[in-house]
Protein backbone atom coordinates (compact mmCIF):
# COMPACT_ATOMS: atom_id res chain seq x y z
CA UNK A 1 0.00 0.00 0.00
CA UNK A 2 1.42 3.49 -1.14
CA UNK A 3 1.51 6.17 1.30
CA UNK A 4 0.42 8.29 -1.61
CA UNK A 5 -3.25 7.55 -0.65
CA UNK A 6 -5.07 9.86 0.34
CA UNK A 7 -5.60 10.16 4.11
CA UNK A 8 -6.87 12.55 6.25
CA UNK A 9 -7.20 13.03 10.02
CA UNK A 10 -9.94 15.62 10.98
CA UNK A 11 -10.90 17.24 14.23
CA UNK A 12 -14.21 18.97 15.06
CA UNK A 13 -15.19 20.53 18.42
CA UNK A 14 -12.60 18.73 20.49
CA UNK A 15 -12.54 19.43 24.18
CA UNK A 16 -10.77 18.13 26.90
CA UNK A 17 -11.38 18.31 30.26
CA UNK A 18 -8.76 17.12 33.44
CA UNK A 19 -10.17 17.44 37.25
CA UNK A 20 -12.38 20.29 36.52
CA UNK A 21 -9.64 22.10 34.59
CA UNK A 22 -10.26 22.72 31.13
CA UNK A 23 -7.47 21.92 28.43
CA UNK A 24 -8.80 22.83 25.12
CA UNK A 25 -12.16 23.27 23.95
CA UNK A 26 -13.38 23.66 20.56
CA UNK A 27 -10.60 22.94 18.69
CA UNK A 28 -10.40 21.83 15.07
CA UNK A 29 -8.01 20.87 12.23
CA UNK A 30 -7.49 18.89 9.61
CA UNK A 31 -4.11 17.20 8.46
CA UNK A 32 -3.55 15.65 5.14
CA UNK A 33 -1.21 13.77 3.00
CA UNK A 34 2.76 15.48 3.40
CA UNK A 35 1.60 17.78 6.27
CA UNK A 36 3.11 18.04 9.84
CA UNK A 37 0.70 19.23 12.57
CA UNK A 38 3.03 20.42 15.56
CA UNK A 39 1.29 20.87 18.75
CA UNK A 40 2.93 23.41 21.51
CA UNK A 41 2.17 24.69 24.65
CA UNK A 42 4.11 25.16 28.01
CA UNK A 43 4.38 21.95 30.06
CA UNK A 44 0.58 20.82 31.33
CA UNK A 45 -1.22 22.87 28.76
CA UNK A 46 -2.81 19.66 27.24
CA UNK A 47 -0.54 18.43 24.60
CA UNK A 48 -0.25 14.81 25.68
CA UNK A 49 -3.67 15.04 26.42
CA UNK A 50 -4.30 15.36 22.83
CA UNK A 51 -2.26 12.97 21.45
CA UNK A 52 -3.99 10.35 23.28
CA UNK A 53 -6.93 11.74 22.40
CA UNK A 54 -5.92 11.53 18.50
CA UNK A 55 -4.58 7.90 19.78
CA UNK A 56 -8.14 6.81 20.43
CA UNK A 57 -6.52 5.94 23.98
CA UNK A 58 -8.83 8.60 25.53
CA UNK A 59 -12.39 9.90 24.82
CA UNK A 60 -12.81 13.74 24.17
CA UNK A 61 -15.11 15.76 26.34
CA UNK A 62 -16.62 17.00 23.57
CA UNK A 63 -16.54 16.61 19.97
CA UNK A 64 -15.19 14.34 17.60
CA UNK A 65 -12.03 12.98 15.27
CA UNK A 66 -12.14 11.18 12.02
CA UNK A 67 -9.74 9.25 9.94
CA UNK A 68 -10.48 9.47 6.27
CA UNK A 69 -13.95 10.37 7.43
CA UNK A 70 -14.60 7.23 9.52
CA UNK A 71 -14.53 7.22 13.07
CA UNK A 72 -10.59 6.62 14.98
CA UNK A 73 -12.24 3.63 16.53
CA UNK A 74 -12.29 1.51 12.91
CA UNK A 75 -9.87 -0.96 12.51
CA UNK A 76 -8.21 1.05 9.39
CA UNK A 77 -6.75 3.78 11.73
CA UNK A 78 -5.67 0.99 14.27
CA UNK A 79 -3.17 -0.19 10.43
CA UNK A 80 -2.70 3.44 9.31
CA UNK A 81 -1.47 5.41 12.89
CA UNK A 82 2.09 4.50 14.53
CA UNK A 83 2.16 6.21 18.19
CA UNK A 84 5.70 6.59 20.03
CA UNK A 85 4.94 8.17 22.93
CA UNK A 86 7.57 8.89 26.14
CA UNK A 87 7.81 5.16 26.83
CA UNK A 88 8.17 4.55 23.07
CA UNK A 89 6.52 1.14 22.67
CA UNK A 90 9.50 -0.72 24.01
CA UNK A 91 9.58 -4.02 25.53
CA UNK A 92 12.21 -3.42 27.85
CA UNK A 93 13.13 -7.55 28.72
CA UNK A 94 13.39 -8.16 24.63
CA UNK A 95 16.85 -7.86 22.97
CA UNK A 96 16.41 -4.81 20.21
CA UNK A 97 15.99 -7.09 17.48
CA UNK A 98 13.38 -8.96 19.19
CA UNK A 99 11.54 -5.85 20.04
CA UNK A 100 11.86 -4.85 16.42
CA UNK A 101 10.38 -8.94 15.15
CA UNK A 102 7.60 -8.03 17.67
CA UNK A 103 6.69 -4.51 16.26
CA UNK A 104 6.50 -6.55 12.60
CA UNK A 105 4.41 -8.87 13.91
CA UNK A 106 1.99 -6.53 14.96
CA UNK A 107 1.97 -4.16 11.49
CA UNK A 108 1.98 -4.03 7.93
CA UNK A 109 5.75 -4.15 6.36
CA UNK A 110 7.06 -1.28 5.51
CA UNK A 111 9.62 -0.19 2.88
CA UNK A 112 12.87 -0.24 5.18
CA UNK A 113 14.42 -3.69 6.52
CA UNK A 114 15.20 -4.45 10.15
CA UNK A 115 18.87 -4.18 9.53
CA UNK A 116 18.75 -1.59 7.10
CA UNK A 117 16.53 0.68 9.77
CA UNK A 118 19.37 -0.04 12.86
CA UNK A 119 22.11 0.85 10.21
CA UNK A 120 20.11 4.30 9.79
CA UNK A 121 19.39 4.83 12.97
CA UNK A 122 23.00 3.85 13.84
CA UNK A 123 22.00 0.76 16.12
CA UNK A 124 23.64 -1.74 13.62
CA UNK A 125 25.53 -4.11 16.00
CA UNK A 126 23.77 -3.67 19.19
CA UNK A 127 21.20 -6.68 17.75
CA UNK A 128 21.39 -8.60 21.02
CA UNK A 129 21.34 -6.12 23.42
CA UNK A 130 18.28 -6.16 25.70
CA UNK A 131 17.08 -2.75 25.26
CA UNK A 132 16.91 -2.30 29.26
CA UNK A 133 20.52 -2.03 28.56
CA UNK A 134 20.17 1.07 25.85
CA UNK A 135 20.66 4.83 26.69
CA UNK A 136 18.00 6.67 26.85
CA UNK A 137 18.74 8.31 23.15
CA UNK A 138 19.15 4.59 22.00
CA UNK A 139 16.08 3.86 23.21
CA UNK A 140 14.54 6.80 21.59
CA UNK A 141 16.35 5.66 18.16
CA UNK A 142 15.29 2.11 18.57
CA UNK A 143 11.22 3.58 18.63
CA UNK A 144 12.51 5.21 15.42
CA UNK A 145 13.57 2.29 13.87
CA UNK A 146 10.45 0.68 14.64
CA UNK A 147 8.60 3.66 12.59
CA UNK A 148 10.91 2.32 9.67
CA UNK A 149 10.21 -0.88 9.32
CA UNK A 150 6.30 -0.64 9.49
CA UNK A 151 3.71 0.75 7.55
CA UNK A 152 1.92 3.53 8.66
CA UNK A 153 0.31 6.56 6.74
CA UNK A 154 -0.01 8.83 10.09
CA UNK A 155 3.03 8.97 12.77
CA UNK A 156 2.02 10.40 16.05
CA UNK A 157 4.87 11.22 18.36
CA UNK A 158 4.92 12.81 22.10
CA UNK A 159 8.81 14.54 22.12
CA UNK A 160 10.23 12.68 19.45
CA UNK A 161 13.36 14.58 20.16
CA UNK A 162 13.62 14.55 23.87
CA UNK A 163 17.37 12.77 25.02
CA UNK A 164 18.47 12.38 21.18
CA UNK A 165 21.92 14.10 20.63
CA UNK A 166 22.31 16.85 17.69
CA UNK A 167 23.12 14.35 14.99
CA UNK A 168 19.61 12.36 16.69
CA UNK A 169 17.84 15.72 16.37
CA UNK A 170 18.94 15.80 12.72
CA UNK A 171 18.21 12.28 11.69
CA UNK A 172 14.60 12.42 13.27
CA UNK A 173 13.99 15.56 11.01
CA UNK A 174 14.93 14.21 7.96
CA UNK A 175 12.98 10.84 8.74
CA UNK A 176 10.04 13.42 9.31
CA UNK A 177 11.07 15.07 6.46
CA UNK A 178 11.29 11.94 4.23
CA UNK A 179 7.94 10.49 5.90
CA UNK A 180 5.97 13.61 4.33
CA UNK A 181 7.60 13.17 0.95
CA UNK A 182 6.36 9.97 0.67
CA UNK A 183 3.12 11.17 1.18
CA UNK A 184 2.82 10.57 4.69
CA UNK A 185 1.98 12.92 7.24
CA UNK A 186 2.73 13.40 11.11
CA UNK A 187 1.47 15.29 14.46
CA UNK A 188 3.96 16.10 17.31
CA UNK A 189 4.85 17.64 20.39
CA UNK A 190 7.60 19.56 20.32
CA UNK A 191 9.70 21.84 22.70
CA UNK A 192 12.27 21.96 20.20
CA UNK A 193 12.15 24.56 17.00
CA UNK A 194 11.13 21.99 14.18
CA UNK A 195 13.92 22.44 11.03
CA UNK A 196 11.58 21.42 8.49
CA UNK A 197 11.82 23.79 5.77
CA UNK A 198 10.45 21.56 2.89
CA UNK A 199 7.74 20.29 4.71
CA UNK A 200 3.89 22.26 5.25
CA UNK A 201 3.95 22.79 9.06
CA UNK A 202 0.82 23.74 10.84
CA UNK A 203 0.59 24.53 14.70
CA UNK A 204 -1.46 24.52 17.29
CA UNK A 205 -0.52 26.38 20.53
CA UNK A 206 -2.39 25.55 23.53
CA UNK A 207 -2.53 28.06 26.47
N1 LIG B 1 -3.89 10.59 34.11
C1 LIG B 1 -4.20 11.83 34.48
N2 LIG B 1 -5.16 12.06 35.41
C2 LIG B 1 -5.48 13.31 35.78
N3 LIG B 1 -4.92 14.41 35.27
C3 LIG B 1 -3.98 14.24 34.36
C4 LIG B 1 -3.55 12.96 33.91
N4 LIG B 1 -2.59 13.12 32.98
C5 LIG B 1 -2.41 14.44 32.85
N5 LIG B 1 -3.23 15.11 33.67
C6 LIG B 1 -3.31 16.56 33.82
O1 LIG B 1 -3.68 17.15 32.58
C7 LIG B 1 -2.95 18.35 32.38
C8 LIG B 1 -2.30 18.28 31.02
O2 LIG B 1 -1.33 17.25 31.01
P1 LIG B 1 -0.59 16.84 29.66
O3 LIG B 1 0.31 15.70 29.99
O4 LIG B 1 -1.60 16.66 28.59
O5 LIG B 1 0.24 18.18 29.36
P2 LIG B 1 1.42 18.47 28.34
O6 LIG B 1 1.09 19.75 27.64
O7 LIG B 1 1.68 17.28 27.50
O8 LIG B 1 2.63 18.73 29.33
P3 LIG B 1 4.24 18.51 29.18
O9 LIG B 1 4.74 19.60 28.26
O10 LIG B 1 4.71 18.68 30.58
O11 LIG B 1 4.48 17.12 28.65
C9 LIG B 1 -1.97 18.49 33.54
O12 LIG B 1 -2.49 19.43 34.45
C10 LIG B 1 -1.95 17.12 34.16
O13 LIG B 1 -1.79 17.20 35.56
Amino acid sequence: MSLARPVSLVAEGLSCIRDDRVLFSDLAFQVTNRQVLLLEGRNGSGKTSLLRILCGFREPDAGEVRWCGEPISDVQYRIDMAYVGHLEGIKKELTVLENLHVALALAQAGACSIGAALARVQLAGFDDVPAQALSAGQKRRLSLARLLITHNALWILDEPFTALDRQGIALIEQLMAEHCDQGGMIVLTSHHELNLPTVDVQRIRLA
